[in-house]
């Protein structure tokens, strides 16, 4: 049976606070630049709002606002908003610095943090019940009266409406009186559940004021919360791309749409945004320098990724059978994973995207009980689809013979007088298009070594791989409780500066995995080079200038 979706009310605002709040969360630590791209991003993307600090507080805020006003900013959708608190207890509006930044700050909105439960009041801002009702009614009054449209985010809300829920109901018909377009339910302490939304949200509502809603994400909850609060009536909703903001962060503006969008039917972003939302992550992510997680809803890498062998082959026939939506409404794809728990459809899907055909069933068998076996040795195909591709490429004996190892060996030692300095030296001897190379690299350490010696020896047969770059290393101990006879896992992340690439090597010693995936990360950078492709191609059986060297 469908469920019964809720009828979009006549105006609905999406309002990012990824600049604000977003930028409360530990660690992130956002320039004027970056707050200035993140915002053309946002604009982009579509949202309504833009809620891009606190002028007056910190001189970076200020001057974003002023670079922001001055050009540097030139905003379609959205609305540039400024955000601040209501005035201090005892003063006039009219006098108080932090509201006068609000006016002076070139934006025509203002969101103004108000308390609403009764113990904030008393606790935190010492005054009394009718100062807090007078200061709200004072700030809103003077911005409105300075030509601004207000937003009021009202701070502890549903904490405070347990505690005293006529108090907080009387902060929403304050604010609304008073000239705020939009009242802003805040589960600041983000501990509410979405079966508790709808009768406080409900109880706003009913007051005639338009309400809005702000989650935090401490129960797990503040996607949900944010749509059980648009269910009971909120026409304003707030989040964070990426569901950043303080501690847990923010409900994720994206899931928050992308569920309005494709879940209720509803049309939240200019027409065609939402399939902006993989990119517009990830580039805001990219900006941030705090990754989105792969598990992110909608837009993660892994969001469409299927393991499961009984996932693929049903996959094979219907990709709807294991998604919930497409993945390209949101701009994200569909991705087949190779591993232990891998059937021959995954094996055989993967492979058709990587431009080989196993249609032939014992063939896709075959391969399938090698991934198995080689997992069952410590390797990871699905974070490393380039081993992955190439041990397909020999089962299909389709893998060119680009170089071959002949020998290779390291030394480490102490270098000078000066014990501490360990140097380390790699000899490489490989047969590259009939050419024998012998090489010594040095290095900081024998895997840097070794990966100076391989270069070496091929470059001059393959002058490209003078601009491969290892871009990342990791390693994994197997076993941990056979302590130094433990096998470890090496990862090895590579790019030739227009697509990266991830290689696996196993061994009993970090040195001999760490040889395994540094020659299959130059073997698989060189097969691609002389194939000419960017994306994988190369049919079974179809000539290409690889075939020549195999
Ligand atoms: C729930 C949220 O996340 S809202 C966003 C919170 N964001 C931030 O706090 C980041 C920016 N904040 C700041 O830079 C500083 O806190 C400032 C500039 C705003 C104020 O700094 P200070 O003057 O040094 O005060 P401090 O931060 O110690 O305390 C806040 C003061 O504001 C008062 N206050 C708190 N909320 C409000 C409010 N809604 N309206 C009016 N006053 C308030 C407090 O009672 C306290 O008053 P006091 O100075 O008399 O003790
Ligand atoms: C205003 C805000 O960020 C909050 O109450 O969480």
């Amino acid at each position: 049976m469908a469920p019964t979706l809720p009828t979009a009310p006549q105006t609905f605002q999406v309002y990012d606070v990824t600049l604000r709040d977003g930028s409360q969360q530990e660690g992130m630590q956002l320039s004027v630049n970056d707050k200035l791209r993140i915002a053309a991003y946002l604009d982009e993307f579509g949202v309504g709002f833009i809620e891009g600090g606190w002028p007056g507080s910190n001189p970076k805020d200020s001057e974003f606002f002023r670079r922001a006003t001055s050009g540097e900013l030139e905003l379609r959708n959205a609305e540039l908003v400024a955000f601040g608190m209501t005035r201090r207890v005892g003063g006039r509006a009219a006098d108080d610095p932090l509201i006068a930044a609000l006016r002076d700050s070139g934006a025509r909105v203002a969101t103004l943090v108000a308390k609403s439960h009764v113990g904030h009041v008393a606790n935190a801002l010492h005054t009394t019940l009718e100062e807090n009702l007078a200061m709200l009614r004072d700030s809103v009054s003077h911005l409105r009266s300075e030509g601004m449209r207000v937003i009021i985010d009202a701070e502890h809300f549903f904490d405070g409406y347990r505690l005293d829920g006529a108090y907080a109901l009387e902060v929403v018909r304050t604010a609304a009186e008073a000239g705020a377009e939009a009242v802003v339910l805040c589960d600041t302490n983000g501990g509410m559940l979405p079966s508790w939304m709808g009768e406080v949200v409900s109880a706003a509502v009913e007051l005639g004021a338009p309400i809005g809603i702000h989650c935090h994400n401490d129960s797990g909850c503040a996607v949900a919360n944010t749509l059980a609060a648009v269910e009971a009536g909120a026409m304003h909703v707030q989040g964070c791309v990426n569901g950043y903001g303080e501690r847990t962060g923010n409900a994720d503006i994206i899931s928050v749409v992308a569920n309005l969008e494709l879940k209720y039917g509803w049309k939240v972003l200019p027409e065609g945004n939402l399939a902006e939302a993989t990119r517009t992550a990830q580039a805001i992510a990219e900006i941030t320098n705090v990754p989105a997680g792969p598990r992110r809803a909608y837009i993660g890498t892994s969001a469409f990724a299927h393991k499961a062998g009984l996932h693929a082959s049903a996959i094979k026939v219907d990709p709807n059978l294991y998604q919930h939506v497409d993945p390209a409404l949101v701009g994200n794809d569909m991705r087949m994973l190779v591993s232990d728990m891998a059937g021959r459809a995954n094996i055989q899907i993967k492979g058709e995207q990587l431009g080989f055909d196993l249609s032939d069933r014992t063939l896709a068998a075959e391969l399938t009980d090698r991934v198995k076996e080689k997992e069952l040795q410590g390797y990871t195909f699905d974070a490393a689809d380039a081993s992955f591709e190439l041990l397909m490429r020999a089962q299909l004996g389709q893998l060119p013979d680009v170089f071959t190892i002949k020998h290779w060996t390291t030394t480490s030692f102490a270098d000078g007088e000066n014990d501490a300095d360990i140097v380390s030296e790699a000899v490489v001897k490989l047969v590259a298009q009939r050419q024998v190379q012998y090489f010594v690299g040095e290095g900081n350490g024998p895997v840097n070594a070794l990966d100076m010696a391989l270069r070496r020896a091929l470059t001059p047969v393959y002058p490209a791989v003078d601009g491969y770059e290892l871009t990342d290393y990791r390693v994994r101990i197997l076993d941990g409780s056979s302590g130094t006879e433990a096998s470890v896992r090496v990862l090895i992340d590579t790019t030739n500066g227009e697509r990266t690439w991830t290689t696996v090597g196993v061994g009993t010693n970090v040195i001999e995995a760490s040889w395994e995936a540094l020659c299959d990360a130059y073997r698989y950078g060189l097969i691609h080079l002389l194939e000419n492709t960017v994306e994988p191609v190369g049919a079974r059986g179809a000539a290409s200038p690889v075939d020549a060297l195999a």
